[in-house]
Order: structure tokens, then C-alpha cells, then sequence
């Protein structure tokens, strides 16, 4: 039995069901995350409000697939996949994971698992063999050097990284392995002891599309080696789509969509939303998702399609305004009656088809406090750069904007 705490059984989702092919993998049922948010009240008093950041989200993640995590900006995929990879903190998190059918606990999947990070911090000064050698001696620890050097050079064909297998990491000083070939090592670092659930926040963030492309072809690689790769991803290009076997796209903390990228048109045409001839069915449905979060309707009547197939409403022209002004970033606390991720209220402070990244954080109105610690910890290549600093490797500085080899090899 894991440790997520337990929903009462009468509240639990039994849709979406797994599908017959379904042959393990992570599944996840009712996940939800309830946080307390202070906000001041008319009279400007500071309340206490519960938010659900997760509501009731139940689906899975097969193996040797890449499942996508996609929405809007601020709709939960960072904390979804934080609550997957046990990284929130134990309790907070309700709902049951199970991994090849085994319930399984947070801190397991967290022992187990390898979680990537946007930001790759390694060190520059080492070459992409150095980088995952000292990963390969940190996290594999007893084998014999042999084996490890055996590790390290299959990961770096699997990681198309063999042309650059004597690249210093560089820097901005120094001119070293591209962005997507950094990625791809940072990728590499995390992976060297083999983990066979596979996380990546935003793997693509600060990529060039080829780039982009490189990364996200690699990963795909992972999983049909039999990996169960589970990604967040923002605006992926029509060619990386195709590389996704299985998308979840959420919003406001709910599952808008669940299933194949293919049959994204599909439920849009059920939802009486054909797709626009030319235009990309993940992105409609995306716009259509926020035209839904803009109109007064929310976007609970798209999870309530998502879960039960009830239509929603058409939106007529009055349900949506059209304004310039920006969506509040962290979306206030919605008056349905649900508890989850809050949407502006009040139509004269939204906008009508807005594009997805306008959100921003505003920092002042977390609450710290219930962030779990994990969430602020660092990569391992971060949390031991320390210890790399004390291997002093001190090649001579190229001129700028050429690229490094290292001598000694
Ligand atoms: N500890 C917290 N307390 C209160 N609100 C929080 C907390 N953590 C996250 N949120 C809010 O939860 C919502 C979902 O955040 P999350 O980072 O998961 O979204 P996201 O979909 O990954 O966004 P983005 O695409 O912008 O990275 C946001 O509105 C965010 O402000």
C-alpha cells in the first residue's frame, strides 16, 4: 500500500481506465494538492483559503511511451509532475500512485526515479566524457571502472553525443557543447544508473526547434528502450508532437484531456469544436481551453467532458470579452464550487484568446510555507558542484566563440 494519503472511495475517479494494451507504467488516481493561500478579504484583512493546485487527476503514464504534460501557463504541470515524481511533500499530496500495478510511495518513486531539471547545471570545465564519468562515479558507485567506462560510452552514442565526447561542457566565457547537446548531457548525468521512470520539467526550455527536436528524439529513445518518460512540455513543435505517444493536458489543477495526440481532433469534434481547417488540434484545443478559463463558464464544463463526456455549453460572444488588459497571474480563487486553481473572476479583467505564456508569477502571493523542500533542492550536478570544484581541472582558455577539445584525450 503507498503512503498518498487516500481519498474516501466515494470521491475516487474510476475514468479514464487504462487502455487493454496497457502493459505498466505509472498510474495515478484522484492526485489532488490542496494548498492554503493568504489573500486580503474587502476590508483588507489577510484570510486564509484552501486552493486546489491539483484536483482529482487521475490517469497514467505507459511504459516505453513519452506521456506530455501540457496547458496553459500556470495550470499545474510543474506541480503535477512534482506530485508524481514524490516531490511534494508526503501528506500534502492525496490520491494513489501505483507503478506496474504496485502501489508504490512518494519517497519511492523519489529513490527510484530521475527527475531532470529546466536549468543544467554542470560544470563547465569538464568535457562531456568527464561530466558523465564523475556521474557515472557517483552514482554507481562500486562497479569497476571498466564497467563504468562501458556505462558512460553507450549513453553517449545513445545521446547522439559521440562527436562531442571530448567538448568541454563550456560556458559563456568559454564556447563549449551546444544548448541541446548540454541538455542532452544534463539528461545523461541523470540517467547513467539507469532509472526506468524518467521525469523532465520543460526539457526543451531555451532550445532552438532542431535543438528542441534533438532532445526530445533522444528522450523517445529512452522510453521505447522501456522507460516510462513522463515530460512537461510548453508549445511543442508539429514534428516533436509526433514524438509524443500520450499527452495530459491540464488546466486550473484539472485533466482537460487525456490520451493520444492523434485523437485530440477527435474530442474537440465531440465537444462541438471542429478544428479549424490548418490548425494544429493540440493548439485549438489549447485556445479553446482558455477561451473556456476567460468566459464565465471556467474550464470546469471541458473536465467535466474530459471525465463524464457531458458537451459543454457553446460559448456565445457575450461569454467571452475582449479586453487588453492581461489575466491576473495567479489566478484568484474561483467561485464555483469546487476548490481548485483559481481564474479571474469578473469579466473586465480577462482577454479573449490570449496567448499562452502571458502568466507570470507574482511571487508576493505564495505561500512558502507549503512548498515542499524538494522543490527548492538542487540537481545533482548543482548540489556537488563543490565537490567537482575540488577535482581542478584547469585547461588553458580558448579564444572566444571556439570550441574546446580536451588535449588530454
Ligand atoms: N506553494 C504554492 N502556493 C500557492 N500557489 C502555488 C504554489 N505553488 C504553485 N502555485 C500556483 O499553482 C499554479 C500552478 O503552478 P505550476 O507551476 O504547477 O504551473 P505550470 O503549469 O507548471 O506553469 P508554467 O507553465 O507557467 O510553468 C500556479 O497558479 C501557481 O501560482
Amino acid at each position: 500500500m503507498g503512503q498518498y494519503s487516500r481519498h474516501p472511495p466515494h470521491t475516487v475517479i474510476e475514468v479514464p481506465k487504462v487502455p487493454n494494451n496497457y502493459t505498466g507504467g505509472l498510474e495515478f488516481t484522484g492526485l489532488t494538492y490542496t494548498v492554503t493561500k493568504k489573500k486580503k478579504d474587502d476590508d483588507g484583512n489577510w484570510v486564509k483559503q484552501e486552493v486546489d493546485l491539483l484536483h482529482e487527476i487521475t490517469g497514467y503514464a505507459s511504459k516505453g511511451c513519452i506521456t506530455g504534460v501540457m496547458g496553459p501557463s500556470g495550470a499545474g504541470k510543474s506541480t503535477f509532475l512534482d506530485g508524481l515524481a514524490g516531490r511534494i511533500a508526503s501528506g500534502s499530496l492525496k490520491g494513489r500512485v501505483s507503478l506496474d500495478g504496485n502501489d508504490v510511495s512518494p519517497s519511492l518513486i523519489k529513490r527510484t526515479s530521475a527527475y531532470i531539471m529546466q536549468d543544467d547545471r554542470l560544470f563547465p570545465m569538464l568535457t562531456v566524457y568527464e561530466t558523465l564519468m564523475f556521474a557515472a562515479d557517483f552514482r554507481l558507485g562500486s562497479i569497476s571502472r571498466t564497467d563504468k567506462k562501458q556505462r558512460v560510452d553507450t549513453l553517449i552514442e545513445q545521446l547522439g553525443l559521440s562527436s562531442t565526447r571530448n567538448t568541454y561542457i563550456g560556458d559563456e566565457g568559454i564556447r563549449g557543447v551546444s544548448g541541446g547537446e548540454r541538455r542532452r548531457v544534463s539528461i545523461g548525468v541523470d540517467i547513467i544508473h539507469g532509472p526506468s521512470l524518467l521525469f523532465l520539467d520543460e526539457p526543451t526550455s531555451g532550445l532552438d526547434s532542431t535543438s528542441a527536436q534533438s532532445v526530445i528524439e533522444k528522450v523517445h529513445d529512452i522510453a521505447r528502450a522501456g522507460s516510462t518518460v513522463i515530460l512537461t512540455i510548453h508549445q511543442p513543435s508539429a514534428r516533436i508532437q509526433l514524438l509524443l505517444d500520450h499527452l495530459i493536458i491540464l488546466a486550473r489543477g484539472q485533466l482537460m484531456y487525456q490520451g493520444s495526440p492523434k485523437d485530440v481532433a477527435l474530442h474537440l469534434g465531440r465537444m462541438g469544436r471542429k478544428v479549424p481547417k490548418g490548425e494544429n488540434s493540440i493548439e485549438y484545443l489549447i485556445d479553446v481551453i482558455q477561451e473556456y478559463d476567460q468566459s464565465d463558464h471556467g474550464v470546469d464544463p471541458l473536465a467535466e467532458f474530459a471525465l463524464t463526456g457531458m458537451k459543454p455549453p457553446t460559448l456565445a460572444d457575450d461569454d467571452m470579452s475582449i479586453s487588453t488588459v492581461v489575466p491576473s497571474p495567479i489566478p484568484p480563487r474561483r467561485s464555483h464550487s469546487r476548490n481548485h486553481a483559481e481564474r479571474p473572476s469578473g469579466k473586465e479583467s480577462v482577454g479573449k484568446r490570449l496567448h499562452l505564456q502571458t502568466g507570470a508569477r507574482n511571487d508576493k502571493d505564495f505561500d512558502h510555507s507549503v512548498r515542499s523542500p524538494w522543490n527548492t533542492s538542487r540537481s545533482w550536478s548543482a548540489s556537488q558542484s563543490g565537490f567537482m570544484q575540488t577535482l581542478k581541472f584547469t585547461p588553458s582558455r580558448q579564444p572566444h566563440g571556439q570550441k574546446m577539445l580536451n588535449p588530454m584525450r
